[in-house]
């Protein structure tokens, strides 16, 4: 699954002209390679062709746990969680002391997971009652979690306060009211963020960015709405004023956002503390940080975003002539993303004619939109891989699709498989740890898939598979 970025005539059968395939993947290379940014850690190709992870070989996961299956690299995903721990602690450690960092849980939560974070040293930042909830199950205490959300309900505000929730990031004007209110009810003071909207344009899909004026996240900084927020959280005693948040959108990888929006929250930051004589010790540089899942990304290492996060919040500092507030960032995609691959069955195989002579293939898999929706949502870009065996055969532009009701149901748009690959082979999706078994549906009754875990030759699942009793349970007509 050797993927370059030379241009070059492609092998496939009917000749098909580059056009109908992305700039970066252009030639098919040698099928059987694993391009090592976009798996696990721990996975590679056994010697008999398999792929091995955690040292379990994926035949014996698929036999033991069926497929599909989101098969997660314990070591991997708590790797990458430490590594962001450890690189945001010492980048701002002479700058504000250490940043904390909250594991994002819409990426992928579990209880399973929330009890390595918990044991691991990081927080979590939840955006519902559910994620909330799952965190307490796990062991996550409520003062290491942060309550996200644009149109949190009453019931959720008054569950969070009355756990001990670490802090609140109010959304909303409205919603300043009603949290002090709460907070007045259960005799309790809110530590409060405030969102603001920076008005940056994120480089990524419009609908995961989050910084542009015209969205519903946050309190807008141009119109004067996020000043407006702090004076109103100043003047309600049962609130306490930590400071600003900022989450530009998700999958980005040039560190110029984060840069206007940290000297934009830094800016407003400095006024507040001016102007209204508060102390607005903390900032919050929210998640986004890119992943790779073809061969045309290439992230930070987090030690690397670290350095340039801190180089840009301390100029920014000093430009405006205030000491450093306590930083803290929220990565999620970049801790599980990569650590998961998902493992399918094929089964249908097609070929289709395109306009000049080109083919493409058509591989359908077991799985398909309702464990990934991010293709059909996002336009996202995946690669997979003949997981079962090695194969000498030639290479075929391939499509992977899912077996939903749905010709918009692919997984994987355009990859190089080997052409003998047919029914029962297996075949794996890397990158798929975040934003998929947390965004994954029921559509067309077909079940959620395991989770299974695996670390130093022992596969266990963090979510079993779902069964039709479990569809069954709510249907009460
Ligand atoms: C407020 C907030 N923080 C953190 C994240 C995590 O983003 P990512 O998974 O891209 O790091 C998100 C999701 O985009 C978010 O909305
Ligand atoms: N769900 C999105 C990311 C948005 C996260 C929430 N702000 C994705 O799959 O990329």
């Amino acid at each position: 699954m050797a993927r370059t970025h030379e241009a070059g005539a492609m092998h496939s059968p009917g000749n098909a002209s580059v056009a109908i395939v992305p700039n970066w993947l252009r030639a098919p290379g040698d099928v059987n390679e694993l391009l090592p940014q976009l798996w696990a850690s721990s996975v590679v190709r056994g010697n008999d062709g398999a792929l091995r992870v955690g040292g379990v070989d994926v035949r014996d996961l698929a036999a033991e746990h069926g497929t599909p299956a989101y098969v997660l690299d314990e070591v991997d995903f708590r790797g990458r969680a430490t590594a962001f721990r450890d690189a945001f602690r010492d980048a701002f450690a002479d700058l504000c002391g250490g940043a904390d960092v909250y594991y994002a849980a819409k990426t992928f939560l579990c209880t399973g997971v929330v009890r390595w974070l918990a044991e691991d040293g990081l927080n979590l930042d939840v955006a519902s009652g559910g994620e909330f909830a799952t965190g307490l199950r796990g062991g996550m205490p409520a003062g290491r979690m942060v309550f996200h959300g644009n149109n949190k309900s009453a019931a959720e505000l008054r569950e969070a306060l009355t756990a001990g929730i670490g802090r609140i990031v109010v959304d909303n004007l409205g919603e300043v009211d009603l949290l002090a209110d709460i907070a007045g009810e259960l005799g309790a003071t809110a530590d409060v963020m405030l969102r603001v909207t920076v008005g940056v344009e994120a480089h990524t899909h419009s609908y995961i960015a989050t910084a542009h004026e015209d969205q519903k996240f946050g309190l807008s900084l141009s119109s004067g709405t996020a000043e407006e927020a702090a004076a109103a959280v100043l003047r309600r005693p049962e609130l306490r004023l930590l400071g600003f948040h900022s989450h530009i959108g998700s999958q980005i990888f040039d560190t110029g956002g984060f840069e206007v929006a940290a000297r934009r929250i830094l800016g407003l930051t400095a006024r507040v503390r001016r102007e209204h004589g508060a102390e607005v010790p903390e900032v919050d540089l929210g998640g986004g940080f890119g992943i790779a899942y073809t061969s045309e990304h290439d992230p930070l290492t987090p030690a690397d975003l670290a350095r340039h996060l801190a180089a840009i919040v301390e100029r920014e500092c000093r430009a405006e002539g205030i000491d450093c507030p306590k930083v803290s960032v929220e990565p999620g995609r970049a801790i599980a993303g990569p650590s998961t691959f998902t493992l399918y069955e094929a089964g249908a195989v097609k070929d289709v004619e395109l306009d000049g002579g080109a083919r493409r293939r058509y591989v359908s898999v077991d799985g398909g939109m309702s464990d990934n929706i991010r293709t059909a949502l996002y336009d996202a870009d995946y690669s997979a891989t003949l997981a079962s065996r090695r194969s000498g055969a030639e290479a075929v532009l391939s499509r992977v699709v899912g077996k939903h009701c749905e010709s918009g149901d692919v997984v994987v748009k355009d990859e190089f498989l080997p052409s003998d690959l047919g029914a029962g082979d297996l075949v794996a999706v890397p990158g798929t740890g975040a934003y998929c078994r947390s965004m994954a549906s029921n559509y067309n009754h077909v079940l959620k898939p395991p989770v299974i875990a695996v670390r130093d030759g022992v596969a266990r699942p963090l979510l079993r598979r779902e069964t039709l009793q479990d569809l069954f349970a709510l249907d009460v007509g």
